[in-house]
């Protein structure tokens, strides 16, 4: 079956339908990732966005029960050049096509996905409407891709209720996680080092965290604006001048640096993929991070009383991340817990834990 797709400034796409039929409006982005299709499926950071894969196959492993990094998959379409109808792996339940259908997700496969992810870096982030109708309306979709904005995200994606998820082992510290559209491997990095996580819907008050006995408070992941939660962010100023060791991840560190009087921006066209190479510029080294965010801190906004900028990244010189002076308080714009990616990040979760144990970090 036929699918377009149609971007707002009119660029038209033809090609296969492969998941689920219909007409899906979103942010387009690109993802570079070589691997990980289903992390980055199930990742509710790209909650509204129809995600191009630039690497030009997908598929070939297949999905299974185990690499869900949430309880389904987020994006509204899933842009492909070429989508593996046999996947081969000890591991795989089943194909990639059917996934996207079971869960309603529009796919696209024969798209020059280099050609689009060109047209994404010199014009910048653009919405788009991926459809399977046999003659779409092409006027009528860049209208609709116009007018589309993705709002009210977290809300959109963040648990219901508290959920507790054991450590792995003796127990040693407890700690409370704000789900902003969190990634499960953040629950399985802390719970392997010996955390009990208490998952905690996004609208928890700080006082309701202060009062529960915990070591300390892990800021999330999630989609959309990160400007946009100012209620949020209300609370997280609460927590920033508490005494609590803090460590935040991509919404998590930007919705901090946004409590402590810093300013957020767009990227012209994000972030998104398992190679980005970000410096940390106390240590002087340079290490290889897993990656997705469309929005920046803006290092001058930072208030230098508060927090000053501790990691930058080497290809465009953004904020990479935040370390919050008097105050336990760590914040980085990657992803640590990669999944799909590098673990080089990794030790930023035992440093979390040397925090939690009042030692300096
Ligand atoms: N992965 C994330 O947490 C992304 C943060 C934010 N939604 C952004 O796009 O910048």
């Amino acid at each position: 079956m036929k699918a377009t797709l149609i971007l707002e400034d009119g660029t038209v796409y033809v090609g296969e339908s492969f998941g689920a039929e219909g007409e899906a409006v979103g942010e387009v982005c690109f993802d570079t990732g070589m691997t990980g299709y289903q992390e980055v499926l199930t990742d509710p950071s790209f909650f509204g966005q129809l995600v191009c894969m630039t690497y030009p196959i997908q598929g070939n492993y297949g999905v299974n029960s185990e690499d869900n990094e949430s309880d389904r998959p987020w994006p509204k379409g899933f842009i492909v050049r070429e989508c593996c109808s046999f996947p081969s792996n000890f591991r795989c339940e089943g194909t990639l096509a059917d996934y996207l259908k079971k869960n309603g997700i529009i796919g696209i496969e024969r798209v020059d996905t280099r050609a689009l992810t060109r047209k994404l870096r010199e014009s910048g982030v653009m919405n788009g409407v991926i459809t399977t109708a046999e003659n779409p309306d092409v006027e009528a979709c860049v209208r609709r891709a116009k007018e589309f904005a993705i709002r009210d995200a977290v809300r959109n994606v963040t648990c219901a209720e508290r959920r507790e998820y054991p450590a792995e082992g003796e127990a040693k510290f407890k700690v409370a996680l704000y789900d902003f559209g969190n990634k499960r491997n953040i629950t399985r990095c802390l719970n392997a080092l010996g955390c009990d996580v208490s998952v905690l819907p996004a609208a928890t008050p700080a006082q309701e965290v202060l009062d529960g006995g915990f070591d300390g408070v892990m800021l999330s992941n999630g989609p959309g604006n990160p400007a946009e939660n100012t209620e949020i962010i209300e609370e997280l100023k609460i927590l920033l001048d508490s005494g609590l060791p803090v460590f935040g991840i991509c919404l998590g560190h930007q919705l901090m640096a946004l409590a402590a009087g810093a300013r957020s921006e767009k990227l012209k066209y994000g972030h998104r993929g398992g190679n980005h190479p970000v410096k940390d510029l106390a240590l002087g080294k340079t290490y290889i991070t897993s990656q997705n965010h469309g929005y920046a801190i803006v290092g001058e906004s930072l208030p230098p009383q508060v927090g000053e900028v501790s990691h930058i990244n080497m290809n465009d010189g953004t904020v990479e991340g935040v370390r919050y002076k008097n105050r336990p308080v760590f914040t980085v714009q990657f992803h640590p817990e990669a999944s799909p990616g590098p673990r080089d990040t990794r030790y930023l979760f035992d440093e979390f834990l040397d925090l939690m144990k009042g030692g300096a970090r």
